[in-house]
């Protein structure tokens, strides 16, 4: 195996009636999903990372640093792989503050203050030092868990559902903190979840691993319209995923424009970003619809040139009948459109046409652009 920055995963394991054949490379910086069903193998990989089980056989390498290698003999023990740990309970030590949780895990006892004060900024752990964890709320406990994670100085960081046990109102609070840790922190962070709601906002890189085994792996953008992800996404979910920038403010408008994939115009409601700021759009097939003549005089503000590149039939459970088109609006650049089939016969649309696909812009609102960076 040619030695990469970032991580290289390659292992064999049987676990009880499961054979685990993973191979993946995870990207030296942002954060890498680990996406599958419940019991597809997620978590033994993080295990086989961590150095907390131990495969059959394989490599694995953190940059220049070999963790396990079978053929070798090489299994690093847990405490010299730098790894930091996050799991969905905060298990934080219910007799130490929060400053004493924090400062356990550290390697030295007088840390580089620039590093201490680094996370606690970054965790807005500040106001908390001094309190117990059974007078922190779920969301701050696992604020915590995080800091004491990085203040390890880890290699890489490893998320195993690290929001599954909060609720909603929770989750939402301790995301903004985690969208920061892709942009500020440069180690690998592989993050497993089920949730689609994490994935999107999260994943900069995304590997879905079922029975096992990787099926794919790539940038979300991409990973996210292959086919494999289809199983995952009912027909009201289906949606584009774009990358892209803030172009420019139209205040008295209340609206925003973004260029998708560098060169793309689309026009949504006022996003609070500065111009130039990287962004992730998702567009659901649901709020694109097709007209075959450039119209006029129309309300609708996104209206793109796009040619068609596949047409596909579908149904759902309760005898509605649709259209998906994927629509070609640029190089590597396809959206989706859902039509019902009425529309499809009239227009008489076939692979290959060329027409214009229409975003109303009040449909895409602040949930649907993510913020990705400056
Ligand atoms: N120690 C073990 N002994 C026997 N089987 C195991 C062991 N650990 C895991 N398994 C099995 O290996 C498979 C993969 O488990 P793993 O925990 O990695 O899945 P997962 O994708 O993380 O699932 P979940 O999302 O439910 O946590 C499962 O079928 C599980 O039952």
């Amino acid at each position: 195996m040619t030695v990469k920055t970032g991580l290289q995963v390659q292992f064999e394991q049987q676990l009880g009636d499961t054979s685990l054949a993973m191979d993946m490379h995870i990207p030296a910086k942002g954060i890498t999903v680990l996406f599958g069903r419940s019991g597809a193998g997620k978590t033994s990989v993080i295990n086989a990372i961590s150095g907390l089980s131990q495969p059959d056989s394989g490599v694995i390498c953190l940059n220049d640093r070999v963790l396990f290698h079978h053929e070798q003999g090489v299994n690093l023990p847990v405490e010299q792989r730098k790894v930091g740990y996050v799991f969905q309970e905060a298990r934080l030590f219910p007799h130490y503050t929060v400053q004493g949780n924090l400062r356990y895990g550290m390697k030295t006892k007088h840390p580089r203050s620039d590093m201490w004060q680094s996370v606690l900024e970054l965790l807005e752990l500040e106001p908390l030092l001094a309190r117990y964890p059974t007078a922190l709320s779920g969301g701050e406990k696992q604020r915590v868990a995080i800091g004491r994670a990085l203040l390890s100085e880890p290699d890489i960081l490893l998320m195993d559902e690290p929001l599954a046990s909060l609720d909603l109102p929770r989750k939402r609070e301790v995301m903004p903190f985690l969208e920061q840790l892709a942009e500020r922190i440069h180690i690998p962070i592989v993050y497993v979840t089920h949730s689609l709601d994490e994935l999107l906002r999260l994943a900069n890189y995304l590997i879905l691993i079922e029975q096992g085994r990787v099926l794919e792996a790539g940038a979300v953008e991409q990973v996210w319209s292959s086919e494999t992800m289809r199983p995952w996404l009912d027909m009201s979910e289906r949606s584009s995923l774009f990358s892209g920038r803030v172009h420019q403010q139209w205040q008295s408008y209340g609206l925003t424009e973004l260029r998708l994939n560098q060169h793309i115009p689309l026009w949504v409601q006022h996003y609070a970003g500065a111009v130039g700021e990287a962004v992730r759009v998702q567009i659901r097939a649901t709020d694109v619809s097709v007209v075959l003549d450039k119209p006029k005089n129309t309300s609708i503000r996104n209206i793109l040139p796009a040619t068609i590149t596949a047409i596909r039939h579908l149904h759902n459970d309760h005898g509605g009948r649709y259209v998906e088109l994927t629509l070609r609006l640029g190089e590597q650049c396809e959206l989706w459109a859902m039509i019902t089939e009425w529309a499809w016969q009239e227009l008489r649309l076939t692979v290959g046409q060329s027409l214009y696909a229409q975003i109303k812009g009040v449909s895409m609102t602040q949930s649907d652009v993510i913020h990705l960076g400056a």
